[in-house]
């Protein structure tokens, strides 16, 4: 990301300057911190893996999108990016993106990034940035009403309460303190934690705050951007199971990931995620996903599709 928008060497706030480094966001300083190859083309490490052992959609973004920003000029803005998920991340080796400068226009600037992997495309993607160009037409829907963050535990917090249930089983044990022991590189905070956890079943729709964890500081709006790109695959599609208890996935993938950004935010800072699935059959499901601002400003909007095959969960067990 240009110059003054690089966190190694940015003179702001956010470049640690002032700030300690070991409380600086891990995204920053490590997930999002590609290495420079050549012109247009970057490489991108790992740091947290899903337990389904391919690369996590939303790190493949937001390394796409830092990469995509990187030959944008300061006074654009990211608005929207568009990819697909065509092959799994191979989490034991870096990523490569081959970025192309498709067009540089008077308004708008389009990118398209190759994430690359055992030289084939892991991920296609396309982002564009626009000049800010202010408008009388101005409109969002409002934001859903919720517990604030403060009022509510933290998701390690949920899990050191299952665990101190006495009749809970040796491997559901294990499987939560497998949990608390992953690094995800962001907090959050299940509006509803029985419903977040499929404890209850009900609509596909699921809240829950979010932040980077550490600090990432203000001025970064295209790592802003890149952060929240890898916050909205978080949970996302697991939106489109919630209506099915007696259901447990057995391959779920993210097949594409649309995102617009529509207002400054910072990502470091409480995020409302607001998951709703609209549809789901032909093992396919749509999650549609809103980044609510705290004081209720909508920042961005992102849609998914997956693939989703399931299979019943026995009868006797315990989720
Ligand atoms: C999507 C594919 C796999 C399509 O690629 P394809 O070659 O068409 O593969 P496929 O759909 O025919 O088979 C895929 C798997 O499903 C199985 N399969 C096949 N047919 C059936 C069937 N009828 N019934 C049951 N199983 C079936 C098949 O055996 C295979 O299993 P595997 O051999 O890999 O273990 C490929 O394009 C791909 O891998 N793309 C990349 C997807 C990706 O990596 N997305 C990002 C990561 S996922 C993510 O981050 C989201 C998530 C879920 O982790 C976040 C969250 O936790 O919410």
């Amino acid at each position: 990301i240009e110059s003054h928008n690089s966190a190694e060497d940015d003179s702001s706030e956010s470049s640690g300057a002032q700030y300690p480094q070991d409380l600086r966001s891990v995204l920053v300083t490590s997930v999002l911190n590609l290495e420079q190859l050549d012109i247009d083309l970057y490489r991108g490490t790992h740091h947290w893996v899903p337990r389904t052992r391919r690369l996590f959609g939303g790190q493949i973004i937001g390394q796409a999108l830092v990469a995509a920003a990187k030959s944008v000029s300061d006074d654009l803005y990211a608005h929207s990016l568009h990819c697909y998920f065509v092959r799994a991340g191979d989490p034991k080796v870096p990523v490569l993106y081959q970025v192309d400068r498709t067009r540089d226009g008077r308004s708008f600037t389009v990118r398209s990034v190759k994430a690359i992997q055992h030289g084939q495309p892991i991920l296609i993607c396309q982002a564009s940035f626009q000049l800010l160009q202010p408008s009388p037409l101005q409109h969002q829907f409002p934001m859903p009403v919720v517990p604030q963050p403060e009022d509510l535990p933290t998701v390690e917090e949920i899990i050191q309460r299952y665990l101190s249930k006495p009749d809970l089983t040796e491997s559901a044990k294990q499987g939560l303190n497998k949990l608390l022991a992953t690094e995800v590189p962001i907090e959050v905070k299940p509006v509803s934690p029985a419903q977040f956890y499929r404890h209850v079943s009900g609509q596909p729709r699921r809240l829950f705050w979010a932040r980077a964890r550490g600090h990432i500081g203000e001025g970064n709006m295209k790592l802003h951007c890149c952060v929240a790109a890898y916050v909205s695959d978080f949970a996302l599609l697991g939106t489109v199971l919630l209506p099915y208890p007696k259901y447990k996935a057995r391959f779920t993938a993210s097949l594409d990931h649309a995102m617009w950004f529509h207002s400054t935010f910072r990502s470091d800072e409480w995020m409302l995620y607001e998951c709703d699935s609209p549809w789901a059959g032909s093992s396919r499901g749509l999650a549609q996903g809103r980044l609510w601002r705290r004081d209720g400003v909508l920042a961005a909007s992102c849609s998914q599709e997956g693939v989703l095959r399931v299979k019943p969960v026995p009868e006797n067990s315990k989720l």
